[in-house]
């Protein structure tokens, strides 16, 4: 199995564009989204095989990424290089190049025919077509009179698109010229965002035979046949939004055929990334696209996908679309082998061969051909007794291994047992562990896990060690069962003098052993695509999954770094946690400080409005009687008394409505320069004429001659009276006075009250401030959490995945262990025939000394 090779590419930015700074950043193989100043924004970064910055040139991605693919195209693997990404993102500058930079099928042409010219042991055929998907028809691009091609698949030859045209090629410069042919017949257009707009997904297919040049080897297994490999290079038309290319008419057709069969294209990515187990059907058939690179997704190929983004901020949302989908292809596997056929020819030249030495052993004198039949009977015999005690050795140590896989077995019961106890554990503390602290695993899941992990190691150690030295290993293992079947096809050669037993020859039967051994199992895919095809696996890749022990420790100590970044990710959300609690222990005291205040400055309102009924009463007495000193009411002194009078109203009424407004809770604030104040000062201005007038009135004539008007003195602030009735002048005076106490009572209050408020709007501010940033970190603290315990449904997964396997290895132990006893009832039968064997060839020889050299071939009956 082998996974994509996925790259991304960020073409240079072609746009000066209006932007919040937000940019694309390319470090190794990781590309992330930044803020202006440079911070990353978290959850916004992708790592690939590959990631090109948009200094990259053509050649390099070739290099790096469709090199491999073209080197074993060669060498007979299938193989599929596709550039996939948003309109205008540069994916036919990338397959196409430009003139003084060669794109991918260019560089993949030329190549090959170095790779041919270096394979001098064998001979090439090499073919070309180059078709367009254009509104999900498929067109001939090499004969445009080839339209609305149709897909089929036969057992012959796999899927293919019929009536499409294949030039036979020898050279690089033929190759170009056909392509540039095609591109000719290719359908662009001009949209908003790309003046040359692949309106179509191009496939340039090359099809490359070849066969071993010496056809006289006497190696008649594999000289003979043919290799065929496909390699596709794929320049898909790029997904686009409709609102930015501005497409309308025929455009906007062609854009939501391409945009649906990417959309397939997708579906397909997501289905083969959610793993062979859950994946169920594949919708290949939904569009003619995913049908013709089938066998590139998921299927027999090596395959290589190069995702093209724009820098652009205005493009960040598609951006962000290719990588996930990049991210999704990453996850597929594909299962490669080298699709030979044998031919008729082969088969009859393996045939002929065969009765060539037929025929050589009838040829000859008898005499020497009984000799010579004799030390190959001893030979034979010296090697069966060989074999005998080393099989004898093998069954003993077969016994032996047996017996400690029944031990291993039941331990691996007994650990997948904790394993289930664990989970069902795990799945628990999660639940609680949501509501909590957001631990990922209880302390004694862990330990469960160290347990398991420790005596899994040591398995490996000491019980898993039986099978490394052991020739009948589990499938996993592929080296001894191959030379051990070597060994045995040695032996099944001279079949009608072979001893082995036919049934026997069920368990060393070669295909029998390639069933056992995973890696060398054939696939049903490929089975449909070559039929008659013998398929080897791809020499540099371990072709068995992992149910090795090595799977096992690499799953577990992946878990372990999963469990450690998630404890560390627990300790940092109860650091937060813990100075949370002591923010909010803070802001409560705070709070209930505030709470105090407000119900301190609610009493306030309430207090102000007697004060202001007191002032009211106390005025009109005043008024009234200083209405009464004045006789004539048309007089200047009563239309003053009579103007502060409507002033007072007004600024008594204000002050009602000010104070019952503070007292329900919604007071306005007043300042320094409030109109309650303003009409404060004017009325007490006017109150001081008033008394003024009237004491320059009353003082000389007036018939309260013995009335003294109260006179302001800047020294005591008060009034002062003198003159005769001085008692009730006096009491007047003592009344303004207390009245103008009062006033200034009342304006200290009013003053302290505005600060008061002043100060609880601050705190109001910043607690509304503190709020907000409370706010903040309780969404970034349950993203997090969330975040920790979807990695924690993860592990459990995984963890189920394991014990899945687990219990698959046990079940192959099982049939590994059914296999053994049938492999040794087989020995015993062939130990059997061997002695038989053994007896006759003694008595043979026996009898054959006993013959005198005359009477040799009359006594055999020769
Ligand atoms: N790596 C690059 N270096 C320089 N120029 C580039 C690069 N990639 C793309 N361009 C330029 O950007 C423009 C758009 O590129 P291109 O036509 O290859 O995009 P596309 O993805 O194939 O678009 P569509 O899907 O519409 O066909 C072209 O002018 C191309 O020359």
């Amino acid at each position: 199995m082998e996974k994509i090779c996925v790259a991304v590419r960020v073409r240079p930015p072609v746009s000066q564009e209006v932007s919040n700074g937000l940019y694309w950043k390319v470090e190794d193989n990781r590309i992330s989204l930044h803020k202006p100043l440079g911070t990353p924004i978290s959850g916004v970064s992708y790592a690939f095989d590959h990631v090109f910055d948009q200094n990259c040139t053509n050649a390099k991605v070739y290099e790096l990424l469709t090199k491999d693919i073209i080197r074993a195209a060669v060498e007979g693997f299938n193989g599929t290089a596709f550039a996939y990404g948003q309109t205008s993102s540069g994916k036919t500058f990338t397959m196409n190049g430009r003139e003084n930079d060669p794109g991918i099928i260019h560089l993949a042409v030329k190549d090959i025919f170095q790779n041919i010219q270096m394979a001098i042991d064998r001979e090439f055929l090499i073919r070309v077509s180059y078709m367009e998907i254009y509104n999900e028809e498929i067109n001939d691009l090499l004969a445009p009179e080839n339209q609305k091609l149709q897909v089929h698949e036969s057992l012959e030859r796999g899927i293919f698109v019929a009536g499409l045209r294949e030039e036979i090629v020898n050279n690089t410069e033929q190759v170009i010229k056909l392509i540039e042919l095609g591109e000719v017949n290719r359908h662009f257009g001009q949209t908003n965002m790309n003046a040359r707009s692949s309106r179509s997904h191009t496939i340039f297919r090359m099809v490359i035979e070849s066969k071993g040049k010496d056809t006289t080897s006497s190696d008649y297994s594999n000289s003979d046949a043919v290799r065929v490999s496909f390699l596709n290079l794929v320049d898909l038309a790029g997904s686009e939004r409709i609102a930015k290319t501005g497409a309308g008419g025929v455009r906007l057709k062609e854009g939501k055929h391409i945009n649906k069969s990417l959309m397939v294209l997708g579906n397909v990515i997501n289905k083969l990334s959610d793993g062979s187990k859950q994946r169920g059907h594949i919708p290949y058939r939904d569009s003619k696209l995913t049908r013709i690179l089938q066998p590139a997704l998921g299927g027999n190929a090596k395959t290589s996908i190069i995702c093209t983004v724009a820098p652009e901020e205005i493009h960040i949302e598609e951006t962000k679309g290719t990588l996930q989908f990049a991210s999704r292809a990453k996850r597929i596997t594909n299962c490669v082998q080298v699709n030979e056929i044998l031919t008729d020819a082969a088969l009859l030249k393996r045939q002929k061969l065969e009765i060539e030495e037929l025929r050589k052993k009838l040829q000859g004198s008898r005499a020497e051909v009984l000799e010579q039949e004799i030390l190959k009977l001893r030979n034979e015999m010296l090697k069966y007794e060989l074999e005998h005690e080393k099989l004898a050795m093998e069954l003993e140590e077969e016994r032996k291994s047996h017996k400690e896989r029944d031990r291993c077995i039941k331990e691996q019961q007994m650990k997948i047992d904790n394993l289930s106890n664990l989970v069902s554990c795990s799945e628990q503390d999660r639940n609680s562990v949501q509501n909590s602290n957001g631990h990922p695993f209880s302390q004694r899941q862990y330990q469960s896990l160290e347990i398991w992990e420790q005596s899994l190691k040591e398995d490996s150690n000491d019980n898993y060690s039986i099978f490394q030295g052991d020739a009948f290993r589990t499938p996993c293992f592929k080296a001894a069962p191959n030379t051990f079947v070597a060994k045995r096809s040695d032996y099944s050669m001279p079949l009608d003098t072979s001893p082995i037993p036919d049934d026997f020859g069920n368990v060393a039967d070669e295909d029998l052993w390639l069933r056992l051994n995973k890696g060398q199992a054939t696939d049903l895919d490929s089975l449909q695509m070559t039929p008659a095809r013998e398929n080897h696996s791809f020499p540099s890749i371990d072709a068995s999954p992992g149910y090795s022990i090595d799977y096992y420790k690499e799953e577990i100590q992946k878990l372990k770094q999963q469990l450690e970044h998630a404890i560390k990710e627990k300790d940092e959300l109860e650091r937060n946690n813990a100075e949370q609690l002591f923010l909010n222990s803070q802001l409560l005291q705070e709070i209930s400080e505030l709470q105090h205040e407000s119900l301190l400055i609610r009493e306030i309102p309430p207090r102000l409005c007697e004060s202001v009924a007191n002032c009211k009463d106390i005025y009109k007495d005043v008024l009234s009687m200083m209405q009464s000193f004045v006789a004539d009411e048309k007089s200047s002194t009563a239309k003053l008394l009579s103007s502060t009078s409507d002033i007072a109203v007004c600024l008594f009424s204000t002050l009602e409505t000010h104070f019952s407004m503070d007292k329900d809770g919604c007071s306005v604030l007043s300042g320094e320069n409030s109109p309650i104040q303003e009409q404060w000062k004017v009325l007490v201005e006017k109150l001081k004429s008033a008394a003024t007038t009237l004491a320059s009135l009353q003082a000389p004539t007036s018939e309260h001659q013995h009335l003294m008007v109260p006179v302001h003195t800047s020294k005591n602030e008060g009034f002062d009276f003198g003159g005769a009735n001085a008692s009730w002048m006096e009491k007047l005076g003592h009344e303004l006075n207390a009245i103008k106490e009062k006033y200034q009572i009342l304006d200290k209050d009013f003053n302290h009250n505005n600060k008061l408020l002043e100060s609880f709007k601050e705190k109001c501010h910043s607690l509304e401030r503190e709020c907000s940033i409370l706010k903040e970190e309780k969404t970034f603290l349950v993203q997090k959490l969330s975040k920790s315990s979807q990695k924690l449904e993860l592990v459990t997964d995984q963890r189920d995945k394991l014990s899945k396997d687990l219990s698959l290895e046990v079940q192959k132990r099982k049939e590994l262990e059914r296999e053994i006893t049938r492999f040794s009832l087989a020995f015993a039968r062939r130990q059997k025939a061997l002695m038989t064997f053994h007896g006759e060839c003694k008595s043979k020889i026996e009898f054959l000394r006993t013959l005198s050299p005359g009477s040799k071939s009359k006594t055999l009956g020769y």
